[in-house]
Order: structure tokens, then sequence, then C-alpha cells
């Protein structure tokens, strides 16, 4: 794969970042890419595995001169990143973001994007519950999708060229407004992240369970949702105040249902409970049909098949 940007500058050296790192590198997509992380501590890190060519102390030092800025932060920090590299962006130079939520992201870093700089939101939907610069790996996008979020009046070929920095990382790619994006993502990632975390809490109250029974007999669905309910705190808390009305408007509807299923199981109403599971049960196989799902055994990634 050609090269596509000379200068690539990472801004926050968390999962999202390192693991780009390592995927541009894989293909030799940037001729050289540069760092920035808030903390020291992340910044010698990040030198001492040598995750990028060069780690400056601050912001703007990473995306002067820079042919693509990726902000990689948490969403409720892109703003003032944003504030700080936007005296020095080059000329024709293209600012992306990975962030969870779209629309505030869009809103706050859009009005400090300089004339003649160019703004394309992305975001990768692939992820682990582990953070910070050792935590990436090249492998992370591989066939998942990266959704791209072009903003009106955006020049075509800075979004095609971000495009193929993507797909040279592995990643599928999706284009949709922002709006569609937050709604899409309250219902696959967001409300079922506040479903876990809320499930781990009531495990965690129920401490005469936890200290002994929870952990001994911890079946797969519920480790599943401890691995989840594991993710960093701050990008979580950042993406439910940025994606609010969406978030709330899935939870009422996720709590309608339960109430319903829990109405079911008061009164015995098997039929109601088969015919809600076989419902599901059909949405997890189209998934693992259209090779989504990179936790499922490994079949080859062919159809499984079905009773
Ligand atoms: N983890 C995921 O599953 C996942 C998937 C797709 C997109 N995202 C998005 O990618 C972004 C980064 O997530 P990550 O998982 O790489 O996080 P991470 O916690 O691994 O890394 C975040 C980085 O941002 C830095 N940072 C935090 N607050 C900052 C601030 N106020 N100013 C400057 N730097 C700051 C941290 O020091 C760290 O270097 C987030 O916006 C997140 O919503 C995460
Ligand atoms: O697999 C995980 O750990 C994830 O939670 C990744 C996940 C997701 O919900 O799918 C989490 C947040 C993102 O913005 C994108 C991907």
């Amino acid at each position: 794969m050609a090269r596509i940007y000379d200068r690539v500058a990472l801004i926050g050296l968390g999962l999202i970042a390192s693991s780009m790192c390592h995927a541009m590198r894989r293909a030799g997509l940037a001729g050289e890419i540069v760092g920035y992380a808030r903390s020291a501590e992340t910044r010698d890190t990040a030198r001492e595995i040598g995750l990028c060519d060069q780690i400056y102390d601050t912001a703007a030092e990473a995306a002067k001169d820079a042919d693509l800025v990726v902000l990689c932060v948490p969403v409720g920090a892109m703003e003032s990143v944003a504030q700080e590299i936007a005296p020095v962006l080059k000329q024709g130079a293209t600012v992306s973001d990975v962030g969870s939520v779209k629309s505030t992201v869009i809103e706050a870093v859009g009005p400090h994007i300089p004339e003649g700089v160019h703004f394309v939101p992305a975001h990768p939907l692939a992820g682990t519950e582990h953070s910070g610069p050792r935590s990436g790996f090249a492998e992370l996008f591989d066939n998942r999708f990266c959704i791209i979020v072009p903003v009106e009046g955006t020049d075509r070929a800075a979004v095609d060229r971000l495009i193929d920095l993507w797909r040279g990382m592995g990643a599928l790619i999706d284009e949709m407004d922002a709006e569609h994006h937050d709604l899409v993502l309250a219902v696959t990632s967001h409300t079922p992240h506040l479903i876990a975390y809320t499930m781990v809490g009531v495990a965690d109250d129920l401490r005469r369970v936890t200290d002994s029974e929870v952990i001994k007999y911890s079946a797969a669905g519920f480790r599943d949702f401890t691995r989840i309910a594991a993710s960093d705190p701050v990008m979580w808390r950042d993406v439910f105040l940025n994606n609010k009305e969406a978030t709330l408007e899935i939870l009422g509807r996720f709590t309608e249902e339960l109430f319903a299923l829990q109405r079911a199981i008061r009164q015995g109403d098997g039929d109601h409970l088969h015919d809600y599971f076989t419902r599901t049960r059909a949405i997890r196989r189209g998934i693992i049909e259209a090779g989504q799902d990179t936790d499922a055994p490994d079949f080859g990634r062919v159809k499984v098949r079905k009773e």
C-alpha cells in the first residue's frame, strides 16, 4: 500500500491512537507518525516502546507541519485540543477525530478549524476494554467498520484521502450524517455499555454474592458484561454526556421492553419469552454471518450452520 500522508500527528496516545500507529506502519501509510499525550507518564511510555517517530510535549508542536491530525482524546476533551492546535495547522491539512459521538464533537471542533484546513470526522467501530499506549495492536480495525461523517461543504478529495487511510488500516467504510450515527451507536454501543455497567453494579451491590459465588461461578454472560464494564470511565462518562438525547430515547424503549419481559415472567407467559428470544437469536446470527463478530469462534468467517 502506498503512502497516503507524509506526516500524521496523533493527539492522545491511547488504545485507538496506538492501534492506528501499528496499523499505519503495517501498511506503510504514513511517511512519519508523531504524537502527543497529556501526561508525561504516557509520553515516556510511548517513547520507551517506540510508538511514534517523535513524541512532543505539546499538542501544537505535534500538529505543526502535519498533513493529517487525528484527535484521539475523550469526546469531552476534543474542543480544548482543537483550540490549542488551530493556530499552527498547515494550509491544506486535514483534521479528523475518532470520537464515539459525532454531533457534539462536530459542534465543538468545527468552529476552531481555520479556513483552508479540512475537517473530516470519523469513528472506527472497534475497541477493547483496555486503554493507554501499550494497549494498541495493528489488527484492531481489520474487517471492522469505520464510519466517516463528512460535514457539509467538505472537499471530497480530503474525505476520500482519509477513507484510503482507513481502508489501508484494514477497515470497511460507511458514510452517514452525525445525527444518524449517534442514534445507531446509541443502539449498538452506548446503551449496551450502560446496561453492562448497571448489571455489574447490581452484582457488586449484592456483596454477599459477589465476594464468593459471582466470581467463582461467573458464567459467560456475566463475564462478557464485566469485560465491557471494565472500559475507561472517562471515555464512557463523556459518551453519555455527549449523546444524551439518543441514549435516553433508546433507554426509554429498553425499559419498556424490560417491563414487558418482567410481566411475561410474572404471568408465566412462555410464548412471549420464546418468541422474543427467537427474534433476538436471529439478530446474533446475522452479525456473525456478516463477519462482524471478532470474538466468536473463527469458523473461517463462514456462515454459521442453522438448525
Ligand atoms: N476504546 C474504544 O473502544 C473506542 C473505540 C472507538 C473510538 N473510541 C474513541 O476514541 C477516543 C480515544 O479513546 P481510547 O480508547 O484510545 O482512549 P484511551 O483512554 O486509551 O486514551 C485516551 C488518550 O487521551 C488522553 N487524554 C485524556 N484526556 C485528555 C485531555 N483532557 N486533554 C488531552 N489529552 C487527554 C489520555 O492521556 C490518553 O492518551 C475517544 O474519543 C473514544 O470515544 C474509543
Ligand atoms: O469491544 C469493545 O470493547 C467495545 O466496546 C468497542 C466499541 C463498541 O461498542 O463496539 C466501543 C466504543 C466505540 O466507540 C466503538 C467500539
